[in-house]
């Protein structure tokens, strides 16, 4: 068992008791009423959920700085796709650890990520002690061939994953997107959900271009086009970027309780532009927070997606009431949680014990009244402990479950290989 004593949360100190991978108690506990109990002095602390990053690439922290400044399609297909031809399981796990680690010093318990190799991530995911929901990246082209090999894959994987029997491991389904992958393979992608009963992560609407390469195809805008073939029929999606939405899409992703993963440094970043969230908000639709990958952002820092999200829509909106702090922190804990279908994103009694301790001691964070405005406007992110699982992954900054010194290493040695 843990136990955090005197730490600040929910708005009191108080002490919080973890039992197996579950939050037991808040309140008192006495020390000397539990046996085997390790303890967290919490008294310059406060507790917050871990946060929840639902769109990530996480072996693109090994393209860190290697294309900057160029617009999606041109990014993709000059750079990223010639350099991910190179990839192999093992280059994917040392890029996985590179980015468990620093999502884990940031405050990240839980990511959705789209990727391939997914064994490498798996091993990688395990081993640093995170939570994650992994999806095999699937893109066909509109060839046949192409489509038969990507869903093989990604049901491979599925049972890869089943088989690995570990509650912090989710498999889930990733068709790229609609400008990628054929009718046929998305039909097959909604079937394939409910067969195996997993969530169906999703680029869509994130450029003007891709809109109206799908319109000029399809003859209607992206959202529209997949309803009409019952893609988001008894599913659970979340769709990644939706910065270009028409009235009609935005009914659909209500309709349809579709979860939005908001990712504005990486919409800024590839100047695709900005996604629309105070009218989902309205509509009352799951808004969530993702980074991208390392390509478009550069970092896994999900604290900056907060910041971002809390200032960038007063900014274009004039409106300064837009979104409110706690409800851009709410995007990055409790709405993630409820997207991933996981009972995480709150500290609570009988939740997953995935939670992240912040000393207070830190020049920016004085006075320590207003602790949320603290948390979403001036914070920077280096968090102090962390717990995942009800396992201590990081102590006092140091983390205890991977040799950090030995994945910086690795990690210039496969980036080596890849600009080779
Ligand atoms: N099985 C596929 C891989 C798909 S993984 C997901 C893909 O999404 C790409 N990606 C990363 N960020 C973005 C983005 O912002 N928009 C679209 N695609 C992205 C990423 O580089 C990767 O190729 C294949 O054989 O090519
Ligand atoms: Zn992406």
């Amino acid at each position: 068992m843990i136990l955090i004593k005197d730490v600040y949360v929910n708005g009191k100190r108080q002490d919080i008791l973890i039992e197996g991978n579950k939050i037991k108690k808040i309140g008192e506990v006495k020390k000397e009423d539990i046996e085997d109990v390790e303890i967290i002095d919490g008294k310059k602390k406060i507790a917050i959920p871990g946060l929840i990053n639902t769109h990530t690439h996480i072996p693109m922290t090994l393209f860190r700085g290697v294309a900057d400044d160029l617009p999606l399609m041109e990014w993709l297909n000059n750079y990223i796709w010639p350099m991910e031809a190179k990839l192999n399981e093992k280059i994917v796990y040392w890029g996985t650890l590179l980015g468990c680690i620093e999502m884990i010093k940031s405050g990240t318990t839980t990511f959705n990520d789209m990727y391939f190799y997914l064994e490498g991530i798996s091993k990688a995911v395990d081993e640093s002690g995170m939570r994650a929901v992994l999806a095999y990246g699937m893109i066909d082209l509109f060839d046949e061939e192409r489509r038969e090999k990507e869903l093989k894959n990604a049901e491979k994987y599925i049972k890869y994953i089943n088989e690995l029997n570990n509650s912090r491991i989710i498999p889930a389904l990733g068709p790229h997107a609609p400008y990628t992958c054929s009718k046929e393979l998305l039909m097959k992608v909604n079937e394939l959900a409910k067969k195996y009963n997993v969530m169906i992560h999703i680029h869509m609407n994130e450029t003007l271009d891709e809109i109206k390469t799908v319109k000029e195809k399809t003859g209607m805008e992206p959202f529209i086009y997949l309803n009409s073939f019952g893609f988001f029929d008894d599913v659970n999606v979340v769709a990644a970027h939706c910065v270009h939405l028409t009235e009609g899409e935005i009914r659909i992703i209500k309709e349809k309780n579709i979860n939005v993963s908001h990712n504005p440094i990486s919409n800024l970043k590839l100047a695709s532009g900005i996604a629309p969230i105070p009218k989902l908000l309205k509509e009352g639709i799951n808004v969530t927070l993702g980074t991208d990958g390392c390509g478009s952002n550069n970092n896994l820092n999900l604290f900056e997606e907060i910041k971002i999200t809390a200032i960038l829509h007063k900014g274009v909106n004039l409106n300064p009431t837009v979104i409110k702090a706690e409800t851009a922190f709410n995007f990055a804990t409790k709405n993630g949680a409820k997207a991933l279908n996981i009972k995480a994103g709150e500290i609570k009694e009988g939740y997953l014990a995935d939670i992240v301790l912040i000393n207070m001691d830190k020049p920016f964070l004085y006075p320590k009244e207003n602790i949320m405005s603290h948390l979403v406007y001036a914070f920077n992110g280096f968090v102090d402990d962390v717990i995942i699982d009800g396992k201590i992954v990081m102590r006092e900054g140091k983390i205890l479950t991977v040799d950090e010194e030995k994945v910086y290493e690795k990690a210039e040695e496969m980036y080596e290989i890849l600009r080779s």
